[in-house]
């Protein structure tokens, strides 16, 4: 896609949450954003990173008017307006010289998808999403569900339910499994790093089968079937784009070795999960710990709920008190590259969308 021209100022609207205080890091990044905002037009949020704010909160009229006025005299935006993509497609109708977007989200692709912008549209306007920003947190939550895989932690917990002081057992080591990586982007590479230092092996997948640091060996996503007899758990980092959903299905699932820990922290749309249950209740899954569901939230009559190994945790394990800086940071980066006519991060390509 052709990068316009350098130029000197670029006027970006905050079309979601941003605290005062990030917008001051993304002024003193780069002092060629007019960064135009209104404090009193977004959902106040509830913790950090909560794009979505406050679902009680709704904008008057007046205010809504001052909403899409501001959105429609921008160059750019920080964050899809709502995370709605309906309002992403009227934004991008109205206002001509809309030239990028950035999502909050890492795997903003989809948003962007989902907001069926016509092909002139896509070809105006740059896409990039923060892919990369929850690297840190994600990677111990994935840490933490290859240890429990190991120790056997719903065994534990059940025991422990009943008073049942049961004779002693051998518990895995970390040191002594292989742990296929699949996504070594943001995610996956900090989860390699951990696992790593903590004496695992690791085997990985990304699309470009490149070799990545503390990965002992990289293989592309369709070879994933081969690599199974050496795999002790799996961690999922993985977008959802039309070559990833059901990735790991039914084939998958029912070849892995017994007791093989699963951890997903992409998305959850990766995991066939009625194939999940039957792998976990004929032992061949050990323990999954999910983080990301097909559907989302999670039914309340999701038999995954009940499962005796699996852990839930409702999308939440990428929060982090740094997340909106590290956005903010982010973005200024690519506002500079884009002022320079530089390539920017994370762009998506509006083929995938991711
Ligand atoms: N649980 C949560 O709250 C979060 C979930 N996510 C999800 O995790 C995904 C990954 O996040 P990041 O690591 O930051 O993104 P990233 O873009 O840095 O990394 C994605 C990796 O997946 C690989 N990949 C993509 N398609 C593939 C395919 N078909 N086969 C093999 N590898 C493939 C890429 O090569 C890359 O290595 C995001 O797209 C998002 O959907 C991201 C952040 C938070
Ligand atoms: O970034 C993503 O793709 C996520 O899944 C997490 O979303 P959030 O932390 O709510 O922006």
């Amino acid at each position: 896609m052709p990068m316009k021209a350098a130029t000197d100022r670029l006027r970006v609207a905050v079309a979601a949450p941003l605290s005062e205080e990030n917008c001051a890091v993304i002024e003193r990044l780069e002092p060629r954003i007019e960064l135009i905002r209104d404090q009193t037009l977004y959902p106040p949020m509830r913790h950090p990173a909560d794009f979505s704010g406050d679902p009680s909160f709704r904008r008057t009229a007046s205010q809504q008017d001052r909403y899409e006025e501001m959105l429609l005299s921008a160059d750019a935006l920080y964050g899809v307006p709502d995370l709605n993509p309906a309002a992403l497609k009227r934004v991008a109708e109205r206002n001509t010289s809309l030239r990028w977007v950035h999502t909050m989200a890492a795997g903003g692709g989809t948003q962007i998808k989902a907001a069926d912008l016509t092909p002139d549209q896509l070809q105006r306007i740059a896409f990039t999403t923060s892919a990369g920003v929850h690297g840190a947190p994600l990677a111990e939550f994935a840490v933490f569900g290859v240890l429990a895989g190991a120790k056997d932690l719903p065994r534990l917990i059940q025991q422990q339910r009943s008073h049942s002081w049961t004779g002693r057992w051998v518990m895995r080591q970390v040191s002594d499994l292989t742990v296929l990586v699949i996504g070594l982007g943001g995610i996956g590479q900090q989860v390699a790093r951990r696992l790593n230092a903590l004496g695992a092996s690791v085997i990985g997948c990304n699309r470009s089968g490149r070799s990545v640091d503390f990965v002992d060996r990289v293989i592309p996503a369709a070879n994933i079937r081969e690599a199974l007899d050496e795999v002790d758990a799996i961690v999922i980092s993985l977008p959802e784009t039309d070559a990833t959903v059901n990735l790991i299905g039914r084939e998958v699932l029912s070849e892995v070795k017994p007791a093989t820990t699963l951890v997903n922290v992409g998305r959850g749309t990766v995991v066939d999960e009625s194939a999940l249950l039957d792998a976990l209740r004929s032992g061949r899954i050990g323990f999954a710990a999910l983080d990301v569901f097909a559907s989302e939230p999670l039914a309340a009559d999701s038999p995954l709920w009940d499962e005796p190994g699996v852990l839930v945790s409702p999308h939440t394990a990428a929060l982090s008190s740094r997340e909106d800086q590290l956005i903010a940071e982010l973005f200024a980066e690519n506002a500079t590259r884009l002022l320079d006519s530089r390539p920017m991060l994370n762009r998506v390509d509006t083929v995938d969308f991711y």
